[in-house]
């Protein structure tokens, strides 16, 4: 969908190692365990919704952190988390099919599969709960969300502004995250989802970022906010500016450091708003 032109280059780089893998054997017939339903136990239990990412390492990480997934991701649901997204990609992120088969069979909570997948094809590598579908990279999106509909997965849509929010919710997505992360120059900034997704759904009335008044995002769809979330005051501004949940994948995994504790670094976030106050 978009000129590579216009890409970081690592981001070029990962599209076109991304077309030259070959799909999976047969098309996969999921069962999968509801996110919305993983989504309000931990509301029920006073956690923020946290999908906490195993990510051994990526373009912008400091590092890498080589542990073993499974431990990494029981260590996340320890500390709170709703769910686990597993990067499957393995020429920029040190992720696997494998890693993420192994996680989905150690942990009850519905796992995401995060890879760049652009073609129909690209599904069938591996079950999961919930697949990843970049608005930005896919030019067929309501054939996609569709495609992944039919073998069982939640598609999970991935946008950076208002109008691909527009194009996943016309392409019939209901759970849309809202990436913080520009992939063209892999900055991050916060601001995006505040600017991108409704106010009103928490704060009724009030108007966006954008001055337009309350935002047509119908409210049985799930937002996301993705990216760059790294302390209990970032996740108390996303939950503010309407995010349903938070993906974080930096914060937690620490790689720069490449030894601190998961668990802890995943409760600091899950209890952000029972800590309310905390200036960290
Ligand atoms: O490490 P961070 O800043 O917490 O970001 C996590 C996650 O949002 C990020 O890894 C991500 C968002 N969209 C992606 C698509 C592919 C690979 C990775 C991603």
């Amino acid at each position: 969908m978009d000129s590579d032109t216009e890409l970081a280059p690592a981001v070029r780089s990962i599209l076109e190692a991304a077309r030259g893998r070959s799909g999976g054997e047969g098309v996969v017939d999921v069962d999968a365990r509801s996110l919305p339903d993983a989504l309000a136990a931990a509301e029920a239990d006073g956690r923020v919704p946290v999908i906490a990412e195993v990510k051994p390492t990526s373009p912008t990480a400091e590092g890498t952190r080589a542990d073993d997934p499974v431990e990494l991701a029981q260590a996340m649901v320890a500390g709170g988390a709703a769910a686990i997204s597993v990067l499957t990609e393995p020429t920029h992120f040190d992720g696997s099919p494998e890693a993420l088969t192994r996680v989905r069979e150690a942990v009850d909570v519905p796992v995401l599969r995060k890879d760049f997948v652009l073609e129909e094809d690209g599904m069938d590598v591996v079950e999961a709960d919930l697949l990843l579908l970049i608005a930005r990279f896919v030019d067929d999106l309501e054939g996609l969300v569709a495609a992944a509909r039919e073998r069982g997965f939640q598609p999970l849509v991935e946008v950076h502004d208002r109008a691909e929010l527009e194009r996943a919710i016309d392409a019939g997505a209901e759970i849309v995250g809202v990436n913080n992360r520009d992939l063209a120059r892999l900055e991050v900034e916060l601001e995006t989802f505040e600017s991108v997704a409704p106010h009103a759904r928490r704060v009724t009335g009030l108007e966006n970022a954008n001055g337009d008044g309350v935002s047509d995002v119908p409210d049985d769809v799930t937002l996301i906010a993705e990216s760059g979330i790294s302390s209990p005051a970032d996740v108390r501004r996303m939950r503010e500016a309407g995010a349903d949940a938070l993906l974080v994948g930096s914060a937690i995994m620490d790689h720069g450091t490449g030894d601190s504790d998961v668990t802890e670094n995943t409760r600091r976030l899950t209890r952000a708003e029972s800590t309310a106050g905390d200036s960290t």
